[in-house]
């Protein structure tokens, strides 16, 4: 059986609504095999992070030496990276390996504030990891610090999606979950169009690892060797699916729901 694989190099989330956790869960949801390096743990839940514990440098690389030296990934993601150390070591494999279909999930701060990158490490995450990027999913105020301007309406998201991409990656997905009004839209900049891929904003509090969802979706597609218009297609109707049906999961920011974008088309199919 050929199956597809994917890589996550992300942080653990204790509380399992984000980071590796929330990765390698909508991989398999997706039908594609899933491996990981670990680059922090944190102690999380959906009331907030108690603690960030990073993972030394020789771990990071051992871990994606082992995974790529046997189960080549077919499209890999980052997730929480933490500090400049981790990201040189990250860009280095993934430049030793050649991987191409790389989804770089650029997570900053956690929803209650916690810093899951150094503020110093944003430069290191330009300079190094974002040319290696074939997909970029920035959410707004994470594409405001790389791009150094304010994004308030949709001509602003453009100007900061034209400008990552001049920074090397070759698709920029800039996600609308922190913007206001009916939609939650996403823009898609592959250096010529802009695509936009909107739903309806659910009026909810639990949407924590919304952002680690998606750009898992869209890597575990990349995988099965989807053109990236449909993988986003795709991450935006599995991460829609997943908020819409929310289990509810804890005292605070609650995590979304991993199943509910099979189990709507498994009843599809038996209905049809
Ligand atoms: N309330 C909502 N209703 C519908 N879609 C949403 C909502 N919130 C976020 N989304 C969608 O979820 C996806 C992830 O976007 P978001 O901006 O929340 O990421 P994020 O801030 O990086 O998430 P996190 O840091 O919690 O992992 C995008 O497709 C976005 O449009
Ligand atoms: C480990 C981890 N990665 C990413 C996020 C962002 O949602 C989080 N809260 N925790």
């Amino acid at each position: 059986m050929d199956v597809a694989k994917a890589l996550t190099i992300a942080g653990s989330d204790s509380g399992g609504g984000a980071g590796i956790q929330a990765d390698l869960k909508t991989f398999q949801e997706l039908d594609v095999f899933g491996t990981s390096a670990l680059t922090a743990v944190t102690a999380q839940n959906t009331l907030g992070v108690q603690g960030v514990y990073p993972l030394s440098v020789d771990a990071v690389k051992e871990q994606i030496q082992s995974v790529g030296t046997d189960i080549a990934p077919g499209a890999l993601k980052t997730g929480m990276l933490f500090s400049s150390e981790i990201i040189r070591t990250v860009s280095d494999m993934i430049q030793e390996f050649q991987w191409e279909k790389l989804v770089v999930d650029p997570v900053m701060i956690a929803k209650g504030g916690s810093a899951l990158l150094q503020k110093e490490a944003i430069k290191c995450l330009k300079k190094n990891l974002i040319p290696l990027a074939y997909c970029i999913t920035p959410n707004l105020p994470e594409a405001e610090e790389i791009v150094g301007f304010s994004i308030t309406n949709r001509e602003q998201q453009e100007l900061a999606a034209q400008s990552i991409y001049k920074m090397g990656a070759k698709h920029v997905v800039i996600k609308g979950g922190h913007g206001d009004g009916e939609q939650a839209t996403d823009l898609l900049y592959d250096g010529e169009d802009f695509h936009f891929f909107t739903a309806s904003r659910i009026q909810t509090k639990h949407t924590h690892g919304t952002g680690c969802t998606y750009s898992a979706a869209i890597t575990a597609e990349l995988a099965k060797g989807r053109p990236i218009y449909d993988a986003v297609s795709t991450a935006k109707s599995f991460i829609q699916d997943a908020i819409e049906n929310q289990l509810g999961i804890g005292a605070g920011h609650g995590p979304t729901n991993h199943w509910a974008y099979q189990k709507r088309k498994a009843n599809q199919q038996i209905s049809f």
